[in-house]
Parts: C-alpha cells; structure tokens; sequence
C-alpha cells in the first residue's frame, strides 16, 4: 500500500486517501456505467465514438483521453468522489441522470499521464459542475498534482526546442487560435493530444465557459511547470557555482597551508632548509650580562656593515664563529643580535635538521642554505648545536651519512671568498666535540665564550624581563641576582616569568619581592608541597632546627647573611633556611669555610639541645653531608690542615693506609670542633633561639629583616 500522504483540508477533518482506494475508486464507476447502459463494446468501436448527450440540459461528457486521459463523464466523477469521499455530494441524486459513456479499454494506470489528468479533469467538473465548496477545496488541494507530472514534457530547453521543430507545423496552425501560454502545453510529445486539444475546442460540444475553463487549466499547469523548470535551472546554476567556489576554496588551502608545505619540505628536502629573518627588531641592547662577548662581536657587525673596508688592507675576517656557552646563555641571540645590528638577513638551521637517515639529504640541505645566503650576502647564517652535525661522533649506525655532511659543511666553507660578506656562526655547549676539521683557521676559527652571567648580568638581566611586567617598584633585583648563583640568562627569564604567573593566581595586581623569591625556591628546590599534613611534632622539630642554623648564621661572623627561613615543605625537605653571599664569592676563607661548616652543625645541635640525645632525627643528614664535603676539601685540596701541610690529595682510594688515616682524622676534628662552636652559640642564644622558633611556628616563613626583629627581642606586626 502506499500511501500519498497528501492530507486534504475538508470540512475541518482530514483525510487521506490509500492509492489502493483511489485505483478502486476509479474502475468502479468504469464498470458501473456499463452495466447500467447495458450495452456491450467493443475497444475498437470505442475509439471512434463521439460521446452521447441525453439532453441539452445534460452533463457534457469530457473526452479526457484527448486530454492524456480515459473518456469519463463528469456524472462519473462525482460517483467517483462519492466513493471516495461518501456522504460529500448526497444532496444530490446524480445516479439517475447517468447514462452510456465510452470507457477507454485501456486500464487506466496504462496511460501514464492518466492519473494527472483524472485530477485536473476532477478539478473542472467540481467547479463547473455546482458542486459543493467543500469539494471544490478538495480539488484546489489538489492542485501540486498536475505540476508534478506535467514537469515531465518540460524538462529542459533543449527538449523543448526539439519538440518545436518537429511539431512546427500543427504549431504555426495552433498559434492562430491559442493564447502563448497554452501553446507551450500543445508542444508536448505525442501529437494526439495536441490535435485532441484543438479538436475538443473546436468541434466538441463544450461549451464557452468550459472552454475557457480547460484554457485557465493548462495555463495554470504549464506556468507551474515552467516555474518548475526555471526553479530546477536555477537551483543546478547555484549547485554549480558553490561547488566550484570550494573547489578552488579548497586549493588555495591546499597550496597556503602551512603543515603540508613544512610537510612537503621534509620529505623531498630539496628546497632551501630556512628562510631568511630580518632581525632588525633584536639589538646588543636585548642581551645582558655577556659584555665581553658582544665586544668580541661588534667588530664582526662592522664587517657586515662595510665588508669592503676591512679587506682594502688585505687583511681576512673570519669566516666562522664559534659562539660556546651553557645552554641558555643567550647565543642564539647574540647571533641575532648581530644580524640585528647591521641588519641583514639572518639565516637560522639547527644542526640536528642536517642529520638524516638518507644519503645525501643533510648535504643537499647544506648546499641550498648557503646558496640562498651568498644570493642574499652580506648575511649571517647561524648554525645552532653545531655538534650534532660537525661532531666527532660520525660513522656510528644512528648517523650513517653524516661524514658526507661536514664534508659539504667543510666544502662549502671553503668554497667562498672571505670578502663575500657571508658570516657564519655556529653555536655549541660542547666544544671538545667538534671535529678538528671543522675548528682549524679559515673555517670556525674564533672562538667566543658565552659564560653564565654573574652577580651583575644577573641583576640586569632580571631588571631586563622586570620592566616587561608590572613589578612594586621596591623590588630589589639584586637580592634575586644574589640568590641565583650558577641561573642562566633563560632560567633568568623563566623566574621572572613564573613570579608573574604566581601573581596572577593569587590576584595580584603586580608582582612584588614575594613572588620573585617564591619562584626562585621552586626553581631552586621543587614546588612547595602545601598538602602534606605535617603534625604538630614534627612542625615543632623542623622549626627548632631551622631557627637553630639561622642563629648560628645570626651570630657567627664570617657566616653569609641570612635571606630567609621557612618550615615550608618544599621538594624533599620539610623547611630551610637560605644565606645569601653579599657578592659571587670568587674565593672562600678558611674562616669563611668553618662559618658554613658550623652553620650546617645548627639544626642537629638545637634538636639535641631542646629534645634531648634520645629524639634527635634523621632530618641533619644532608647538612652533614654539606659540612663533610667542605672539611674534605679543606684538607685534601686547599692546604688547610696544619697536620697535613700543603699538599692536595686527589686520589684518596690510591694513598698508604696512614695517609687516609690521618686526612680522615683531620676532618673529624674538623667536624668535631664545627659542632662544639654551634652547640655553644646555641646555649648562649637559647633565648632568641625559642623565640625565633616560635615565630617561625606562627608565620611559616619570616624574610631577613623580619627574623632580625625577632633576634632583637621586638615583637612581630601581625601579618
Ligand atoms: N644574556 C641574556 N640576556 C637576555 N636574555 C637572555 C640572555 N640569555 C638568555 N636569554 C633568554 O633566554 C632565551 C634562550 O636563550 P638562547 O636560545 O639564546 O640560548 P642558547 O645559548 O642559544 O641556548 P642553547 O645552547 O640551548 O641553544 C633567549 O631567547 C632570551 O630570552
Ligand atoms: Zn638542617
């Protein structure tokens, strides 16, 4: 069964009719006209047989198949909606006035335009036949029928213009008589309907409101079909276009993204490695602390500045720098920087882009890279972990073809003029590792050193990142700078950088001392461990251990200046106390040695002194391990001990058993006595000791001057 699905608005209700219905629907009336008239026929006399009329006053009978369609009287019709709908046309008898028709032979599902046609046909008769207006909605509801199928004999242009020409004849005949839109419904296939058409409105009995009627009917047809076509057109135009549209959309994306061209550069690895950065926006003025280095360079800027002046003489500029440092020092860059300063193009390529498993790629890559760079000189190319493409380590099964690439390197070095203007630097944290070939004059053969900044590079490179945020003003950076020994210009950076972040969490408007030595201790020892429940206990040990080496450092005279002190859990430990030097302390003294000795000896002495030799814990290890290490050094290698004299010993495991006995003696003594200098100041001090305990149990963490209130016996602002 299927169903149309096509609800009708009748009389409020809806209904739907079952194609079943509607095809029963229509050979009942066919069979009951026959039976009534009584007579029987034949298909053939059919055909000629022009439709019979009762009376004038009756029903005139429409040849639908002239139409695409079975003969069917309007009588018939209305049986037919009676059927299908019952009960819609009772008021009226019209089964009486019912009389002989001629029924097509044919079934009616065999005329393939039948089933339209029925309805259009259905339309007329209710309109024309007083129907009831119920009906009449019904057959306006149907009108998206005939535009349905009628779409069929107006495809397309070209079809039309085909039936044009082969119609043209009975067109030139047609136009005479028929308006020009109904001309379009004569120009449908089948020839028959065209003269069935013309016939029916010239010498049919149909009279001149019905005629106008059928006229009204195909005209509405064919502008609907026509609308259709125009729709349909219109519709594929645009499909057309918006598809083309993404075509190209999708090329130009195909050809600009930038993973598949960085994608297609690796794999054929035939165009040049790098392109080329002006770097005109990093100076000398963006790397601090490295004074020595960026004066070694400057003159390398005047080279690229005016190549021809330094070789009028004759006199040769190297070819090659070696920039060797720690990572983080600032190489990358100083060679920037130079670029930037006499601002050329600068040409960027990690040595580790230059290792490939294929033979000749890490070659071929060194060949494109300097011939884009000599097309562009004067120009810096920086060559960043030289070691892994010039290192000793070549020939191993890892880097199979690498000998072939420092031979390109080596080639292509040689292979231009000094005075060209190309300058290339490389940069290592390895030097030892380089091939020799590649260090011997007229390749790398100057060599600067990018240390790790001191005190001072220190305290400007933190001013240098602390006016890139907002900072109190009363930040002092050199405190950070002094507490930061061995930090590298990026560790510098990162500090900074963390302290900002820190600030931003505990919403802060900007970052202050505070959070500058908060990220330094979590650089420095891990991240503080907040969720750790320490008990009471313990809390109260830790903080008489870390106020005992905070006095000693309070009253010894050679100790470093205390910074800070916290019971603060922390990485590994449950608290420390932090001395800074006033200065990068170059040389120590022997005073200066035994001060931190006994420093280290505080915390284990204080836990003896106020819990007694039974609760001493575990928690001294490291400072031990801190004190040891000094004693050791004092007696095997700075000459320090009387009873050993001036000799280092660097081998212990190699010396006579007397020997190692006597230096092991010399630094228990040593020890021995760190620990009863401590354990004096300590039960001189107990005062300030407790006092500065529970300071410390009450604040966590308390700054240098915080802790001198505290030892001067003044009571603390409450935080
Ligand atoms: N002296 C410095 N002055 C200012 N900023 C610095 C300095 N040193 C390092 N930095 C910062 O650290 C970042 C990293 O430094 P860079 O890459 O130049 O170090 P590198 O020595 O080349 O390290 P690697 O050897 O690991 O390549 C720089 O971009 C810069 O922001
Ligand atoms: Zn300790």
């Amino acid at each position: 069964l299927f169903s149309f699905g096509n609800t009708l608005q009748l009389d409020k209700r809806r209904v739907t009719i079952p194609l079943s219905h509607l095809i029963n629907a229509f050979h009942s009336p066919k069979n009951i006209s026959v039976s009534v008239s009584g007579v029987s026929v034949s298909q053939n006399q059919h055909r000629d047989v022009v439709p019979e009329h009762e009376a004038p006053s009756s029903e005139p009978s429409l040849n639908l198949k002239d139409l695409g369609l079975s003969e069917l009287k309007i009588g018939q019709i209305d049986q037919l909606v009676e059927n299908l709908l019952p009960g819609l046309c009772k008021g009226k008898n019209i089964s009486s006035r019912w009389h002989t028709s001629h029924v097509s032979a044919q079934s009616f599902f065999e005329n393939k335009y039948g089933n339209l046609d029925i309805f259009s046909t259905l339309r007329s008769s209710c309109l024309y036949g007083h129907h009831s207006r119920a009906l009449q909605s019904i057959c306006s509801d149907l009108r998206y029928w005939p535009v349905f199928i009628q779409s069929r004999g107006f495809k397309t242009l070209k079809s039309r213009t085909r039936r044009l020409q082969s119609t043209s004849e009975r067109l030139a005949e047609t136009q005479n008589i028929a308006p020009s839109f109904v001309k379009g419904f004569l120009l449908r296939d089948r020839g028959s309907d065209v003269e069935s058409l013309d016939k029916l409105m010239k010498t049919k009995n149909i009279p001149e409101a019905h005629q106008d009627a059928f006229k009204t009917g195909f005209a509405e047809g064919f502008l609907k079909a026509q609308a259709l076509t125009q729709k349909t057109n219109d519709s594929l135009r645009r499909t057309r276009l918006i598809l083309f549209i993404l075509l190209l959309l999708g090329i130009y994306g195909l050809l600009k993204n930038p993973f598949l061209s960085v994608r297609f550069r690796t794999t054929t690895g035939l165009d040049s490695a790098v392109d080329p950065v002006q770097m005109k926006n990093v100076t000398f003025e963006h790397v601090k602390g490295v004074e020595e280095a960026k004066q070694e360079l400057q003159e390398v800027v005047e080279f690229l500045k005016n190549p021809q002046k330094f070789t009028v003489l004759g006199g040769k500029l190297p070819k090659g720098i070696l920039l060797v440092g720690p990572p983080g020092t600032g190489k990358t860059l100083l060679a920037r920087a130079v670029a930037g300063e006499a601002d050329v193009p600068f040409y960027y390529a990690s040595g580790s882009e230059f290792d490939e498993m294929f033979v000749g790629v890490g070659a071929s890559r060194i060949r494109n890279l300097f011939r884009e760079a000599k097309a562009n000189a004067p120009c810096v190319i920086f060559i960043d972990e030289l070691d892994s493409v010039g290192g000793k380590r070549i020939e191993s099964p890892m880097h199979p073809y690498s000998r072939q690439t420092i031979n390109q390197l080596l080639a292509e070095m040689d292979g231009f003029k000094p005075n060209e203007g190309v300058i290339i630097i490389g940069a290592t944290n390895f030097p030892e590792a380089l091939d020799n070939a590649l260090i011997r004059p007229g390749r790398f053969d100057m060599q600067v050193t990018v240390p790790r900044p001191d005190v001072k590079g220190r305290t400007e490179i933190l001013k240098w990142y602390l006016n890139k945020i907002k900072f109190d003003q009363s930040i002092d950076p050199e405190i950070i700078a002094r507490g930061t020994v061995g930090f590298s210009g990026a560790e510098l950076e990162n500090l900074v950088n963390q302290a900002a972040l820190k600030a931003a969490v505990d919403g802060k408007e900007m970052v202050t001392m505070k959070e500058l030595e908060f990220s330094k201790d979590k650089i420095l020892m891990g991240p503080e461990r907040r969720s750790v429940e320490i008990d009471n206990k313990n809390k109260t040990i830790t903080a008489y251990h870390e106020s005992g080496h905070a006095i000693i450092a309070y009253y010894t005279k050679d100790a470093m200046p205390i910074n800070k002190a916290t019971i603060m859990p922390r990485g590994p430990t449950l608290g420390h106390v932090s001395l800074l030097p006033e200065n990068d302390r170059w040389n120590e003294t022997r005073a200066q040695l035994l001060a931190q000795m006994d420093v280290s000896m505080g915390g284990r002495v204080a836990e003896e002194l106020i819990f007694g030799t039974d609760h001493i814990t575990t928690g001294a290890s490291s400072d031990f391990d801190n004190a040891t290490k000094i004693a050791k050094r004092m007696v095997t290698k700075f000459g320090m001990s009387e009873k050993l004299g001036v000799m280092t010993y660097s081998d212990t495991g190699k010396l006579s058993p007397e020997t190692q006995s006597a230096i092991e003696q010399e630094i228990r003594i040593l020890l021995r006595d760190s620990y009863e200098r401590a354990k004096h100041i300590l039960k001189t001090h107990a005062k300030e000791h407790k006092n500065l305990a529970e300071a410390l149990l009450t604040y966590e963490t308390l700054d240098a001057k915080e802790i001198q209130i505290v030892l001067e016996g003044k009571k603390l602002e409450v935080r």
